[in-house]
């Protein structure tokens, strides 16, 4: 691996302790790592560059005496000096709108990835919580919105209508031998935005980020892409700085020919690397899901992710309620928004549902209401989704119930739960204030995008929980990976997401609080990496990752599993480099 450590107990030691999240330097020696550049080559190139940290005799060996100021600074300097960069700019821009504060924010982190990996990287994990919402919701959609404007290097891959034909070839344009992870999108359903075309590339880097920082891939061996086949959005196509296709969609085989051209090239390159289609149109996720999902290895995080994050925020709800689980099976769920993640939601509520009722043997009734803009989803809508129709109510006695009436201020619940999932923060479906205040202080709150805690009085937390798919995604990855699972299995994705429920105590459900703190993400993905590996493991679907094959995986115990992850977790650390040219 590069940059791989000698010996990372320490590290491993961390991750399989309950308390403390990982984080803090390695107290090993780290491998050497060797590169095929020298000189002004290293210092252009961010995975190797160390700044002004490349020691004397590593300047001797590499060309670069002279190219750099004499000072050498240690890493822990260089990470002084960033963090209080980023603290002054904080301080300079207060009292500046929010979306400027934001901006600015995102445009330091950006600079530092483009110049330095590693520092990057561990700035990055030792912070996430601070820097999450600006290298991923909200802040990203603000990216999204303005790639064009704020375009300065390129990072991943482009591939459009314009290179049907070509993508076979074109795939080996990628520097990298080696690709682990691919997050792609078409740019069409761009968080809460729309259709934001090519400058939808945003978000497969920010969920890449999160892969390296949560689940230590190797940011060598990821590639974010965009597949550009036009946008429908007026206004990025008369934007004479809009930088995709000025052309509307491809629609039908059309589109279908360029994502399949897109996925052979992939799979011909790099057969093991896991493919996460991300923020496309409803349509498309869905379809692209089934067409692919016993060919490759791959997921929908909009569809699967969040609807095991949801999944596991609906567990804890029942238990935050003081009732058993086998109980989830008569909560009553609304869903608004018949979209990809809604119905993705429904879809694995109700799987699971009939898997408690499968248990004792019971008859389920119906549990399910979704909206969309147009309101309430029964049978007589026309021209509906089949995955929306499978939720579709009819006309029969408490087939439509007035839904005011069960709402949620009345609700008989003792702890009722409201999910605003919706992102960026601007497209949330309300606030903790909001809920704490219109449904009262029982109330549990979730939301996509992070909100600050609420004040209750008398000492009392009103707890605002992130229910992002963030907390599963990569874990889903790094366990397909480590698997080398064939494809990603619906158990694969339940144990994932039960792995989550399971991780909150009793005394937090109580307290509302129904996801970990994203500080502890490394060490929550540990965990669901290692139950999605022995999913894979237990369906058969496991051949095995580099040097451990399908036997080896299938003797580890849980712990053995847990530990094998967090074993091969990448960290952040400068490699002695060492030049073969
Ligand atoms: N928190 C998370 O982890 C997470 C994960 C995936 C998606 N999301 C967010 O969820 C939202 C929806 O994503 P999607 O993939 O389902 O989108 P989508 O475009 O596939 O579906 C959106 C759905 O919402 C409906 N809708 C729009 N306005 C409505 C209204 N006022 N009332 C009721 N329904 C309304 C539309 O008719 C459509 O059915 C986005 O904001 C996305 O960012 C969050
Ligand atoms: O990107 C996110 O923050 C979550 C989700 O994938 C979304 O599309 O909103
Ligand atoms: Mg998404």
């Amino acid at each position: 691996m590069w940059r791989s450590v000698a010996r990372r107990s320490s590290q491993v030691r961390r991750l399989l302790s309950t308390s403390a999240p990982p984080a803090g330097p390695l107290a090993t020696v780290p491998a050497p790592c060797i590169v095929q550049k020298r000189g002004n080559d290293i210092l252009n190139d961010p995975w190797y560059n160390k700044d002004t940290a490349f020691p004397l005799t590593e300047r001797d060996r590499l060309g670069l005496r002279g190219l750099l100021p004499p000072r050498v600074m240690s890493f822990e300097q260089q990470y002084e000096r960033f963090i209080n960069s980023y603290r002054s700019l904080e301080k300079n821009t207060r009292g500046e709108p929010d979306s400027i504060v934001a901006l600015a924010k995102w445009r330091i982190l950006n600079r530092l990835h483009d110049r330095n990996e590693t520092l990057y990287f561990r700035v990055l994990i030792d912070n996430i919580k601070d820097l999450a919402p600006v290298i991923y919701t909200p802040t990203v959609g603000l990216v999204c919105e303005n790639y064009s404007g704020l375009f300065r290097r390129p990072r991943g891959m482009y591939f459009t209508a314009k290179d049907k034909g070509e993508m076979m070839s074109m795939i080996y344009n990628w520097p990298q031998e080696k690709v682990d992870m691919i997050v792609v999108t078409d740019g069409s359903r761009i968080l809460g935005l729309g259709d934001l075309g090519v400058q939808g590339i945003g978000i497969p880097i920010g969920k890449l980020d999160l892969y390296v920082a949560a689940a230590g891939i190797n940011p060598q061996k990821v590639l974010p892409v965009i597949i550009d086949v036009g946008t429908n959005n007026e206004k990025l196509l008369e934007d004479n700085l809009y930088l995709g296709l000025r052309q509307p969609r491809l629609e039908g085989e059309e589109y279908m020919a360029v994502v399949d051209e897109f996925m052979e090239a992939v799979h011909a390159r790099w057969p093991q690397a896991v493919v996460q289609f991300e923020d496309f149109q409803m349509k498309w996720a869905f379809e692209t899901l089934e067409r692919y999902r016993n060919r490759f290895c791959m997921f929908n995080d909009d569809v699967q992710g969040t609807a095991g994050v949801a999944l596991a925020g609906l567990l804890g709800a029942v238990r935050a309620q003081g009732r058993p689980l086998h109980d989830f099976t008569s909560q009553k769920i609304v869903v608004a928004g018949a979209g990809s993640a809604g119905i993705g939601v429904l879809s694995m509520a109700k799987q699971e549902m009939s898997r408690m009722l499968a248990k004792t043997g019971e008859e389920g009734h119906n549990q399910f209401w979704v909206l969309d803009k147009n309101g309430l989803i029964t049978k007589d809508r026309k021209d509906l989704d089949p995955a929306v129709a499978n939720f579709a109510r009819g006309h029969g006695p408490n087939e439509i119930p007035d839904l005011h009436e069960g709402a949620m201020k009345e609700s008989d619940s003792p702890r009722p739960a409201i999910f605003a999932m919706s992102n960026p923060t601007t497209k949330a479906e309300c606030t903790p204030e909001d809920v704490f205040k219109h449904v009262g202080e029982n109330a549990i709150f979730a939301s996509g995008s992070p909100f600050s805690n609420v004040s209750l009085g008398n000492g009392k937390t009103g707890y605002a929980n992130q229910a992002n798919n963030m907390y599963l995604f990569p874990g889903i990855g790094l366990g397909a990976l480590l698997s080398g699972a064939r494809h990603i299995s619906d158990d694969m994705l339940q144990a994932g997401a039960e792995c989550l429920a399971s991780y909150i105590t009793d005394d937090e459900i109580q307290k509302g609080i129904l996801f970990p703190e994203v500080s502890s993400i490394r060490h929550i993905t540990a965990r669901v990496g290692a139950a999605v590996v022995r999913a894979a493991v237990a369906e058969d679907l496991a051949e095995g990752c580099r040097t451990v094959g399908p036997k080896e995986l299938g003797s580890m115990s849980e712990s053995q599993t847990v530990e094998y992850v967090a074993r091969n977790m990448w960290y952040p650390i400068y490699s002695p480099l060492v030049n073969n040219k």
